[in-house]
């Protein structure tokens, strides 16, 4: 299995070095423009591979796309980060540009490949991958809601008082920080509802923690977060490595799901070998319902200013 990343810093560098951690995949390539700099992170990062204990390969490249051809899976990754007080939708302007132009030179080389879009505003750069590249819509996969999920577990954990290991959660809809959608209501600590153990003020706690986990990050490091982005996508990759028909919350194309159309957002999935094996479709409260169409509705306004 090979593997390419474009974008070879913060989180780039994060995901290869989960990916290669977890050892199994043959091959990581990493990409990015900056002279020298992918070259430099993957040869610091096989010198860890002794050290840790993986055989994964890691290369660099300063954008020789030929290096990458026959990758079965490719991150994008590339794109400026915000900084504090910025939205994600206002990285539009500059990523747009540059997601297109990666995912070009990414699906001449790799015709077969099945992308995962990391860059913000992330649904949007899905969108614009799906519009652009010619692939099937199994092999577009939009990372937000596996990150945004483990930290409504933490957040979760937090207000339980518990290990992480025994809370379950999930978090649809945008990678916003108003159109997230963390769904308390199915959220359990081994089993049982956590609305029986929460009040309705630690509910709503960690409901707006979660929604704002990425702000917040962003706020304490001065740009946006690494690690747990990079072990997020280390667990997309693994599942469609390993076909392991994960269920995991992604951005995908809606044509007709959730009451959706020409769109990506977030929502569970089952993930494999082929990419998107199949949406799954969940009960939503009529809540949850309405928060998801709003959530919908300022995407669509947010991809209105892509021009393709
Ligand atoms: N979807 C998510 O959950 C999630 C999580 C974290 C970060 N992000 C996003 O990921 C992106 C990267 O964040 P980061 O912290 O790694 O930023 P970063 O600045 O550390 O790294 C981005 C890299 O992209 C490279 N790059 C720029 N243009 C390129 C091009 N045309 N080809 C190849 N490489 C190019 C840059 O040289 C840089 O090394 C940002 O847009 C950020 O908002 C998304
Ligand atoms: O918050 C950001 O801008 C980066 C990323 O989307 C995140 O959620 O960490």
């Amino acid at each position: 299995m090979k593997v390419t990343v474009v974008g070879a810093g913060a989180v780039g560098a994060s995901c290869a070095e989960y990916i290669a951690m977890k050892n199994f995949c043959s091959e990581v390539v990493l990409v990015d423009i900056k002279e020298g700099f992918a070259e430099g992170k993957a040869m610091d990062l096989m010198q860890t591979a002794s050290l840790n204990g993986f055989d994964t390969k890691i290369t660099g490249t300063t954008g020789d796309y030929s290096k990458t051809a026959g990758s079965h899976v490719a991150v994008i990754t590339s794109g400026i980060p915000r900084k504090p007080g910025m939205t994600r939708e206002e990285l539009i302007g500059i990523n747009a540009g540059i997601v297109k132009e990666v995912t070009e030179n990414l699906v001449k080389n790799s015709p077969n490949v099945i992308i995962i879009v990391v860059s913000n505003p992330m649904d949007t750069m899905a969108y614009l991958v799906h519009k652009t590249s010619g692939l099937p819509k199994n092999r577009i996969i939009g990372m937000g809601g596996a990150l945004d999920s483990a930290r409504f577990k933490y957040r979760l954990a937090e207000a339980l008082e518990s290990p992480i290991s025994d809370v379950d959660g999930m978090v649809i809809a945008a990678h916003s920080d108003t159109g997230m959608l963390p769904l308390l209501s199915k959220a359990t600590r081994n089993g049982v509802p956590v609305t029986e153990f929460l009040d309705e003020e630690q509910q709503k706690y960690v409901i707006e923690e979660t929604k704002v986990g990425g702000a917040t990050l962003t706020k304490l490091l001065g740009t946006s977060a690494w690690y747990a982005p990079g072990a997020a996508v280390s667990v997309m990759v693994q599942a469609i490595a390993c076909d392991q028909k994960k269920m995991i919350p992604c951005s995908l194309m809606l044509e007709g799901e959730y009451g959706q159309n020409d769109i990506c957002l977030g929502v569970p999935a089952i993930i494999g070998a082929n990419g998107v094996e199949k949406i799954v479709n969940i009960t939503l409260t009529a809540e949850e319902q309405l928060k998801f169409a709003e959530a919908a509705q300022a995407v669509r306004d947010v991809n209105g200013d892509l021009k393709f």
